[in-house]
């Protein structure tokens, strides 16, 4: 059986225009490399570092193919020796290319600040000796800077890359799934963007994962997924309000992948639920316990967090998990479900909303040339509104460039129905027949209104209120009821400015 192609690995970016983000360390690396061109630049290696799974390895390779270097890479499972080092990178440092002076090889070398212990012995001072003496340029790739030793560190130009925007992983992740033929549900994108944390490869392999043996991905297959991640959480919750024993319920949350901070949340959001007594809406003495306790917790988690001192997190678990053991009067038996914190997935909702909300702000701000804020308070209202009307509703679409969610989004849809799926259709169609900037914005009807061309134009005129109908026309009732229709229009938006 043939494994499936991790899509993080086939969707790696192949030229820098396709890296996502950090502009400014791009614009630095490409320039460094121009500076090849004409010699040898003056700092003959880069150190592109920053947090894992942002594009810095995809970004060196990128650059080789733009510039036509064959690579020559070093990573962390090769032994990195000073002997390794200097007979593969030092040799190539030296040799002239395939294609000549002109031509050079990119020596990379991935995780730079690994190089420690008995593999890589004395290879930090090889790669400190070949920089210095190198005719080919150097990239070094390292997740934090200061693991550099400081003697290599003088002789490079450091570049940092910066987790990514979420509203930035968006489109890509959208891009991928459309390749793979994935339908995505509202929302499930820009829910796995955010839960990705600036973290391309794990935004991708957590599309990748959610969409095992599906075509079609929904907002609960995410809730199922996240759910299996979270199963251990649940053991600690059933030794915490079924267990007596409080020693056992602390050694539970030791292999638990959450902290503390998190697991008060799930304490608190059970608690109440799970001591309820018989007489509903009565606080049990069980339940005020287990507050006293989690109070006295949450002081000391404010006091980390203040001290930026860990080993309170201590006091802080035995607190909450011993305590609410000890606060139920009676053994718990029964079956009461488990819920996660509510606050998250509200602020999670929140989270995704303000994304959408924000993608679509760039786009219209872009389209109208007016900043993101005003085009979200002042303008996105008039384009829902013009999305109601089937007749311009696909060349806006066109014009703003929105995808089938955002389209949702702006008409308060919960989900993509068929006539939603129509205007995008129709939109795809103008864009193919047109290019952007020629889509008009107000897209005439196929059957002219007015049987002359003459007529027709003045039409368009005041539609996009150019001028005022003459005199005479205003008695054409089609032409009034645009007028009017357009007018209302722009009415409705100054009373009921965009709520989103
Ligand atoms: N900026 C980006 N643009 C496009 N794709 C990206 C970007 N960053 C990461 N990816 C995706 O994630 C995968 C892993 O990226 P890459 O190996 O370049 O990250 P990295 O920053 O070098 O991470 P690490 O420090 O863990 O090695 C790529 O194959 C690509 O699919």
């Amino acid at each position: 059986m043939t494994t499936p192609k991790e899509w993080a690995e086939k969707y790696r970016p192949k030229s820098l225009a396709d890296v996502l983000g950090n502009p400014t360390a791009i614009r630095q690396l490409r320039s460094w490399a121009e500076q090849w061109l004409d010699g040898t630049p003056e700092q003959k290696a880069v150190l592109l570092h920053g947090p894992a799974g942002v594009g810095k390895t995809s970004t060196a390779h990128a650059l080789a193919q733009d510039m036509e270097w064959e690579v020559i890479e070093l990573n962390a499972s090769d032994q990195r020796t000073a002997d390794v080092i200097e007979r593969i990178a030092g040799s190539a440092s030296r040799m002239s290319t395939l294609g000549g002076m002109s031509s050079k090889r990119l020596i990379v070398l991935d995780e730079a600040d690994n190089m420690h212990g008995t593999s890589d012995r004395g290879g930090p001072k090889a790669i400190g000796n070949i920089i210095l003496a190198t005719g080919q340029p150097i990239v070094l790739i390292a997740n934090d800077a200061y693991g550099i030793p400081s003697s290599v560190r003088s002789n490079l130009l450091e570049i940092k890359f910066n987790a990514l925007q979420t509203r930035s992983m968006i489109p890509a992740l959208k891009q991928v799934a459309q390749k793979e033929g994935l339908m995505c549900g509202v929302g499930i994108i820009e829910k796995i963007a955010e839960n990705a944390d600036g973290d391309m490869r794990s935004a991708i392999n957590d599309l990748q994962a959610v969409a095992v043996g599906r075509n079609e991905i929904n907002i609960e297959d995410i809730a199922t997924a996240e759910r299996d991640n979270k199963e251990s959480i649940f053991k600690v919750m059933e030794r915490i309000f079924k267990g007596t024993d409080a020693k056992t319920a602390l050694e539970t949350t030791y292999g638990l992948d959450e902290s503390p901070e998190d697991l008060i949340h799930w304490i608190d959001e059970n608690l109440p639920v799970q001591y309820a007594g018989k007489e509903e809406g009565k606080v049990t003495d069980s339940i005020k316990n287990g507050y006293e306790y989690i109070s006295r917790a949450d002081l000391f988690l404010g006091r980390v967090q203040k001290r930026q001192n860990y080993l309170m997190w201590r006091y802080a678990s035995v607190l909450m998990t011993c305590g609410t053991v000890v606060s139920k009067s009676q053994p718990k038996r029964g079956f009461v479900k488990f819920s996660p914190p509510s606050l998250w997935r509200r602020m999670g909702q929140l989270k995704a909303r303000k994304n959408m909300r924000n993608n679509i702000a760039i786009k219209i701000a872009g389209h109208c040339h007016e900043s993101m804020r005003y085009s979200s308070t002042e303008i996105a209202g008039i384009y829902s509104i013009l999305l109601e009307d089937p007749e311009y509703a696909p060349a806006v679409v066109a014009e703003l460039g929105l995808d089938l969610d955002e389209l949702a989004f702006m008409t308060g849809a919960s989900k993509v129905t068929k006539k939603l799926q129509k205007v995008y259709d129709d939109a795809q169609e103008l864009r193919k027949d047109k290019r952007q900037d020629e889509v008009p914005f107000f897209r005439m009807p196929e059957k002219p209104i007015l049987n002359d061309d003459k007529k027709q134009t003045n039409l368009s005129n005041i539609l996009t209120n150019k001028i005022e109908p003459p005199e005479e026309n205003k008695q054409n009732t089609e032409l009034v009821k645009k007028k009017e229709n357009i007018d209302n229009i722009i009415k409705k938006t100054q009373k009921t400015l965009f709520d989103f």
